[in-house]
């Protein structure tokens, strides 16, 4: 089976139903991320059928979560997740992708090159002193930080009536219980990720 013809059925088992082509600019985005990998370590999964599962379908699993947001930041993007399989999925998103390091954002460059992905904005700053010209609708991450770290590290770049979304593991009722009082926990949502054997949840917070 190919990359493309897996991530059309995982998308199929998911009812996400993308626009034409994208499941081909998908497996061109793990083809892009795996042949960066061998040189820069920029995850530490590798092998195809995990690649699949843990990056694009867990990526997508937020996607009806930001069906509103018109704008997103993906802090803490790392190789692109879960930016870049949104930005493919949603064409009509503004995706802006924040790391602080050089060699991941040079990769993200490459992709949005590479992948003719219009919609995407690589940037390398650290998160808590970047100012950018307008706040986002969607500010997600994933592996990036505990909720506390994440609020207090990106709160400013929330547009006024927006949402934090963080992808977490198990459900993280400690890291909940330390959200500051500027922010509460609006929702915390199982994700259902297909072949995926472990738990996936989204905490989504809004300023109090
Ligand atoms: C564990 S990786 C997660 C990458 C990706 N989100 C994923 O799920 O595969 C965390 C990323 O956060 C970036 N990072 C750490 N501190 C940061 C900061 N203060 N501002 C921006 N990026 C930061 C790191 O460079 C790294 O690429």
């Amino acid at each position: 089976m190919t990359l493309e013809v897996r991530i059309a059925e995982g998308l199929a088992a998911m009812g996400l139903a993308l626009p034409e082509g994208a499941p081909a600019k998908l497996a061109e985005y793990l083809e892009l991320l795996a042949k960066w990998n061998k040189v820069h370590n920029l995850t530490a999964v590798r092998e195809p059928e995990q690649m699949v599962v843990l990056h694009v379908l867990d990526s997508l699993s937020v996607l009806p979560h930001v069906a509103k947001a018109h704008s997103l930041l993906d802090v803490g993007s790392g190789g692109g997740l879960p930016g870049i399989p949104l930005a493919i999925a949603r064409p009509d998103l503004e995706v802006t992708l924040l790391d602080s390091s050089h060699k991941k954002v040079a990769f993200l460059q490459q992709a949005k090159s590479q992948l003719k992905l219009a919609n995407v904005t690589p940037v390398c700053e650290r998160v808590e002193s970047w100012k950018p010209a307008k706040p986002f609708d969607a500010v997600v991450s994933r592996a990036f930080a505990d909720l506390a770290d994440f609020v207090v590290q990106a709160h400013h770049l929330v547009a006024p009536d927006g949402e934090m979304l963080a992808m977490k593991g198990v459900h993280p009722f400690d890291e909940i219980a330390k959200v500051p009082a500027t922010h509460r926990v609006a929702g915390v949502v199982e994700l259902s990720v297909p072949s995926l054997d472990a738990k996936r949840h989204l905490v989504l917070l809004k300023a109090a």
